[in-house]
């Protein structure tokens, strides 16, 4: 297929067209690098530097590929809990106007198939665990009620237009694929995060909160891994219907607390790991694990690479690349 990846310079975005490229598609990437960077885009795709939003509609006319497009999956987002609680304007405006821009632009020249990157976040403090696709969405930040916001103007566009969409709600995303892995301009991520502590790039992990009511007082999130993700994104091309929006939740179904995830991080790299306790982070809920029953059932999704220590290690070769190549530049 014909396809448009927005945030493609980013983490998920690129490792996802680094997986399209693989199976064939082709691929033509938007990205303004504002949190990815150029070379995380991969090798075969079309580049085009610039706000999704706004050049959209140009690429969209087929001026890019010199063909019609017949499918958009759209990445590119701000995505930090935090940093939305603060600066909400870069959510409201970043997120839910860029994608009705993006939306319109599919309209204007009936591109038919959307995969939007949706988020465990829209769900907020869910009542029950594990969280099914039928659970209240009552986000406790700006970053999961913008993606919300985004979600039901996809349902709305599906209904009147016949576009055919799926919004999928990752939990958290890790893990690497070959040279494609988290390495945006500021990282704020746990596990990427402990893995610059265990370089001895940092001195030490903060744990934001250790008195949630959980089994060590820490937050427990659901770590997926981001191959299984893409493979998700590829079904999900595939189940595409005209006026249909499915929305389907993709985790691993267990949670770990962040002392778990330091601790697998220490067992994998080998490295002691310094942690020290620091307050909450605004907009974070306690805990967060998937159902993922749904996307398992209907699109026939089969997440292979679940164990915490298999995400890590993947993760940390990436880290370990990362590292030679800043060693590389640095000597020459
Ligand atoms: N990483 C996770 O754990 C996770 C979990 C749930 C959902 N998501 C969603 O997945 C998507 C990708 O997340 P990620 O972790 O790869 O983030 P990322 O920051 O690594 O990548 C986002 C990319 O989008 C680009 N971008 C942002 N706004 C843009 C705009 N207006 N125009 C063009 N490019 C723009 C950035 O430069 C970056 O390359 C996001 O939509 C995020 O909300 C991520
Ligand atoms: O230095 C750190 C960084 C994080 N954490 C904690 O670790 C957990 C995971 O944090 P992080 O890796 O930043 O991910 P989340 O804030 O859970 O958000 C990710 O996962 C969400 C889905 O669950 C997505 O919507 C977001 O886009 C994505 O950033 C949270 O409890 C954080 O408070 C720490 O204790 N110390």
């Amino acid at each position: 297929m014909n396809l448009l990846v927005t945030g493609g310079a980013g983490y998920v975005g690129s490792v996802c067209a680094t997986v399209l490229l693989e199976r064939g598609h082709h691929v033509v990437v938007v990205d303004d690098v504002s949190t990815g960077n150029r070379e995380a885009v991969p090798e075969g795709a079309v580049f085009v530097e610039a706000d999704a939003g706004q050049a959209a509609d140009e690429i969209l006319s087929g001026g890019c590929s010199g063909g019609a497009f017949e499918g958009v999956l759209h990445f590119a987002a701000r995505s930090l809990v935090g940093e939305s609680v603060t600066d909400p304007d870069l959510y409201w405006h970043g997120n839910v106007v860029t994608t009705l821009s993006i939306l319109e632009a599919m309209r204007r020249h009936s591109v038919p198939r959307l995969v939007f990157s949706s988020t465990a976040a829209t769900y907020g403090e869910p009542a029950t665990v594990p969280i099914t696709e039928d659970c209240p969405t009552q986000p406790t930040n700006p970053y999961g009620a913008s993606k919300l916001a985004i979600d039901h103007a996809i349902t709305s566009y599906c209904h009147a237009y016949g576009l055919g969409a799926t919004s999928l709600r990752y939990f958290n995303v890790a893990g690497a694929y070959r040279s494609a892995g988290e390495n945006r301009v500021v990282e704020t991520h746990l596990i990427p995060l402990i893995l610059q502590v265990a370089m001895g790039f940092r001195d030490s992990i903060s744990v934001f909160g250790s008195d949630w009511e959980t089994r060590d007082g820490t937050a427990v999130r659901d770590y997926i891994h981001v191959l299984d993700l893409a493979e998700a994104h590829l079904l999900a091309l595939d189940a595409s219907q005209p006026g249909r929006h499915g929305i389907y939740n993709l985790g691993s179904g267990e949670g770990f607390t962040v002392r778990e995830v330091i601790e697998a991080c220490r067992r994998v790299t080998g490295r002691p790991i310094p942690a020290k306790d620091a307050p909450r982070r605004l907009g974070d809920p306690a805990v967060l694990v998937a159902s993922s029953d749904r996307a398992i059932t209907e699109l026939g999704w089969s997440p292979k690479h679940t164990a915490i220590d298999k995400i890590v290690s993947d993760a940390w070769e990436f880290t370990q690349q990362l590292g030679d190549r800043a060693h590389a530049a640095r000597s020459s």
